[in-house]
């Protein structure tokens, strides 16, 4: 059965002009992402992947191009599309419990539904306890779980993740990452997230969408059939990670790279 299309970004071309030279970034890029998908952008350094998700998410205008919603067109930020960003976010001087509720304050909920939203998404990332400590009083961690669940509780029809977990140590990523994939087998978010780790893409991701520089295209699509929960040590993962090396051009038996990570 086809899923339902949430996203739907069609020829989007963006520029950027800096000391009077103007610099295509992005050209030509369109894909389509399913209600419950998670998609990975995955590129090098600079390749156009932040600015991509900032025009999804509405935070900045295409040239060229459309991004629809549940078929609406995006023409600014909005409460349907949340952004996680590599570096939390959080308010310093709120508790958790008040940094988790921040995101829900424009909705018409009565405080004791609020409150009880955000503990009830404070409880899926495991952070229940914490719900009166202040920020830097967490792990770096335990901050982006707070983060997630400040997200989630909105219930956006779609997460876009920048490189969310790049802050944190690699025990503590593979970690968050399986977290993150059992809550959105919960919560059936759909997710679109931008990376420059392979693994990461690969584990996360029913597709992973190959990005070339220079100016930003996708380059290839790649299907994850590897099964879920997914085994890092499988050989269905291991196939597909060797796969995306290849069409990067990184084993050693490839020529000189076309595009490289
Ligand atoms: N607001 C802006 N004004 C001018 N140039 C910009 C702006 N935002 C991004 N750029 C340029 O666009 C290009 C792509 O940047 P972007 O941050 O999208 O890449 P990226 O693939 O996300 O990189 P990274 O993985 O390092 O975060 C870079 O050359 C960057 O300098």
């Amino acid at each position: 059965m086809r899923q339902e299309t949430v996203l739907e970004a069609t020829g989007l071309s963006k520029r950027f002009t800096h000391k009077g030279r103007t610099e295509p970034v992005l050209n030509d890029v369109s894909f389509q992402v399913g209600q419950n998908e998670i998609i990975s952008i995955l590129g090098k350094s600079g390749c156009g992947k932040s600015t991509l998700l900032h025009l999804l998410g509405g935070f900045e205008r295409p040239d060229e191009g459309t991004v629809r919603i549940n078929g609406q067109p995006v023409t600014g930020p909005s409460r349907n599309c949340i952004m996680l960003f590599q570096h939390y976010g959080l308010l310093p001087w709120r508790t958790v419990l008040g940094n988790v509720e921040l995101g829900l304050e424009n909705e018409r909920l009565p405080a004791s539904e609020r409150k009880e939203r955000a503990m009830r998404y404070l409880r899926k990332v495991g952070l229940e306890d914490k719900a009166g400590a202040f920020p830097r009083q967490l792990s770096g961690g335990m901050q982006q779980r707070v983060a997630l669940a400040r997200a989630l509780a909105v219930q956006p029809k779609l997460l876009l993740m920048d490189e969310p977990f790049a802050a944190v140590d690699t025990f503590t990523r593979y970690q968050l990452q399986d977290e993150l994939l059992r809550i959105q087998r919960e919560e059936r978010t759909t997710i679109i997230l931008v990376t420059h780790d392979i693994d990461e893409a690969v584990y996360l991701s029913d597709r992973v969408l190959l990005m070339g520089a220079n100016p930003g295209t996708i380059r290839t699509e790649l299907a994850v059939p590897a099964a879920k929960p997914r085994d890092r040590g499988h050989e269905d993962f291991l196939h597909v990670r060797r796969t995306v090396l290849e069409r990067f051009e990184l084993t050693r038996a490839a020529p000189a790279p076309e595009f490289s990570i």
